[in-house]
């Protein structure tokens, strides 16, 4: 989708970041919030669906803790969000209430989305809302989410919100123009992007961390999330938030900001879920002959590809196919446990029962279970 097809538009995810919504730690900003909220607003009655990823419970927990540094343990983190997010949900819901419109707070965890059953619910949830006319205020479930299974920064659960969704666009406020060639902090003569795909190999090196104290995950995790965003077709801009009416003026096509070409063919439901996935149990090996029929056969994985594997997951259990230098090729739901798989690795499917005394699927991975990377 290029700019001037963002006039088509019926459904946007907006992510804020940390940074732009507490003045850089000192407060929340409301006067850039009651922009923001109005040029949503604008969205709707243009019959735009809007979905906001709103960061900020910890920055603006730790101003109104008079915390000077960002908590390390996670328990101060928690308690920090906790406080936050009774702020942020407040002012974006008198915001909203200003313009007679609803906003409504979902707090979400990594497992709600890894659970298929609970992604299916929150996507129904959050589809009704939209049904209903309201704009879902996202935001991870910061007080209960525990290290393993947080998303950790929003950037990441904002494209998990646009494939769920199925959005258009996702579009990232951030402090900065849009990504840079490098971190504009430590390069300065670094040159601002104005289009690029998400495919394109130099993103790597260009997108660096957060060094703001309050954010999270800086460029990397953006670049990222419009990769992920792709997967369900929808383009990203990354966008100066300070910029009047940024978002009415992306929508519009302006030339600001950085956009993510998706320039991959959309995955079916499942498979987007399954690439959705932060955490694999498990890596598998291949030999280059399974790389080979899976990248361009698009078929199912063979015990027989496989030359080792390693971590510990049962059957069932996503796990990730890397190819001898260790890059990762698929992921996917394997249908056998460890402990079986390793018996029948390398083997053929006719051996199986020999083996394992059992014989149930003739494939270690089956092709809808699979995604590419
Ligand atoms: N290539 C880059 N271009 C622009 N900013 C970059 C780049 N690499 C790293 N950064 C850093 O990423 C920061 C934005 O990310 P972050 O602090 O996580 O913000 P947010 O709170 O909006 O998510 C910038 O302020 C900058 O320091
Ligand atoms: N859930 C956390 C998110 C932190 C985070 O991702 O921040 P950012 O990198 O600014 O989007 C919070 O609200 O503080």
């Amino acid at each position: 989708m290029g700019r001037t097809e963002f006039a088509k538009v019926k459904r946007v995810v907006i992510k804020i970041g940390s940074s732009l919504l507490t003045k850089g730690g000192r407060g929340l900003d409301t006067s850039s919030i009651a922009s923001w909220v109005s040029q949503m607003v604008g969205l709707k009655q243009r019959s735009i669906d809007v979905v906001l990823v709103s960061s900020g419970s910890v920055a603006e927990g730790m101003s109104r803790l008079g915390l000077k540094i960002r908590p390390k343990t996670l328990h101060e983190l928690q308690a920090a969000a906790a406080v936050g997010q009774m702020g942020l949900v407040r002012v974006f819901d008198d915001n909203f209430q200003q313009h007679g419109h609803h906003a409504a707070q979902v707090l979400l965890t990594h497992d709600d989305l890894t659970d298929r059953q609970r992604y299916l619910n929150a996507r129904s949830t959050l589809l009704t809302l939209l049904k209903f006319g309201v704009v879902p205020v996202i935001n991870e479930n910061d007080t209960v989410a525990t290290e393993e299974i947080r998303f950790g920064d929003n950037d990441t659960l904002a494209a998990l919100v646009a494939n769920l969704v199925e959005a258009d666009l996702l579009i990232i406020l951030t402090d900065q123009k849009g990504l840079y060639t490098g971190d504009p902090g430590v390069y300065p003569d670094a040159e601002l992007i104005t289009q690029i795909s998400v495919n394109d190999s130099r993103l790597e090196k260009m997108a660096g961390e957060s060094r703001s104290g309050l954010g999270r995950g800086g460029m990397y995790t953006k670049v990222k999330a419009a990769r992920l965003a792709s997967r369900s077709g929808a383009a990203t801009v990354i966008a100066p938030g300070v910029y009047d009416d940024v978002i009415t003026q992306v929508i519009s096509g302006k030339d600001i900001g950085t956009h993510f070409l998706p320039d991959i063919e959309p995955l079916v439901a499942r498979k987007r879920w399954l690439a959705g996935q932060l955490q694999v149990k498990g890596k598998l090996v291949l030999d280059a002959g399974a790389v080979k029929v899976l990248k361009s056969d698009g078929k199912s994985l063979l015990a027989v590809g496989v030359k080792s594997m390693s971590g510990k997951f049962e059957r069932g259990e996503l796990v990730s196919c890397i190819d001898e230098n260790g890059l990762e090729i698929a992921r996917g739901l394997i249908n056998y446990g460890k402990a079986d798989a390793e018996l029948i690795t390398g083997k053929s499917s006719a051996e199986f029962e020999k083996i394992l005394g059992y014989a149930d699927d003739a494939e270690l991975i089956h092709r809808d279970n699979m995604v590419l990377m």
